[in-house]
């Protein structure tokens, strides 16, 4: 993991908190991730990366009224690589990618998810699912019924993107994996005070029982 010590590439648009919040790019080699995060974040196409170099990035951005610290990891596609599993295991948040004109990448979601809920031990992860190349409509092989119909199965967002064209989708999909990650942390909190309200009366109960008997 890089981002504690800048890799090569780096963009740090704004403080680093505790609180940040963590997002990765999955998705077959080639979909686009590279591209949809220096649009997002500088809002420019860039025709050609280094596949293999994984970039990590820092930015501080406003999401509905709130201030919001978020990490991004663009990974670079390779389920094989070494540092998959602790990319997985890292994140808050998962942009899962396909293109559009490629359907053995749309394939590759259900994958891709299956193999994040086996990992994170849950099927509670926080993840939009993107279909881009959106501006590739006449090598379409994948509808945009399908991707929403792949999305709903996994109670997932979705967004089609177009990371060469623009769009206001592609911030959308990253700012709602950003709320999805918030409510999902709001849920866990909540449930964890009210697991440990419980275990508190519990205790409480077991030591007037004994008062009360003694
Ligand atoms: N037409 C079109 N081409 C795109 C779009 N997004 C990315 N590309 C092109 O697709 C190729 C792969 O883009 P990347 O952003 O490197 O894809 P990636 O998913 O990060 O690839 P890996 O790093 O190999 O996993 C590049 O040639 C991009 O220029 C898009 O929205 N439309």
């Amino acid at each position: 993991m890089r981002l504690l010590t800048p890799p090569r590439g780096m963009k740090s648009s704004g403080k680093t908190s505790g609180d940040a919040c963590k997002l990765v790019m999955l998705g077959s080699a080639g979909v686009g991730k590279s591209a949809l995060v220096v649009r997002y974040l500088t809002k420019r196409f860039i025709w050609e990366y280094d596949p293999t170099l994984e970039y990590a990035y820092r930015h501080q951005t406003q999401v509905d009224e709130e201030l919001a610290n978020l990490e991004i990891l663009d990974t670079a596609g390779l389920d094989d690589s070494p540092c998959y599993e602790s990319h997985l295991k890292w994140g808050d948040g998962f942009m899962i990618v396909y293109s559009v004109n490629d359907r053995r990448s749309f394939d590759e979601v259900k994958v891709i998810k299956r193999t994040l809920d086996e990992i994170r031990k849950s099927r509670n992860v926080s993840c939009v699912i993107v279909g881009n190349k959106s501006d590739l409509d006449h090598d379409r092989r994948v509808t945009t019924a399908e991707g929403e119909g792949l999305a709903a199965e996994h109670a997932c967002a979705f967004f089609e993107t177009s990371a060469c064209d623009g769009g206001a989708e592609i911030q959308e999909a990253f700012h709602e994996l950003y709320r999805e990650v918030r409510r999902r942390k709001i849920l866990e909190n909540k449930s964890r005070r009210r697991s440990s309200a419980a275990q508190v009366k519990n205790v409480l109960g077991k030591m007037f029982t004994k008062i009360n008997s003694g």
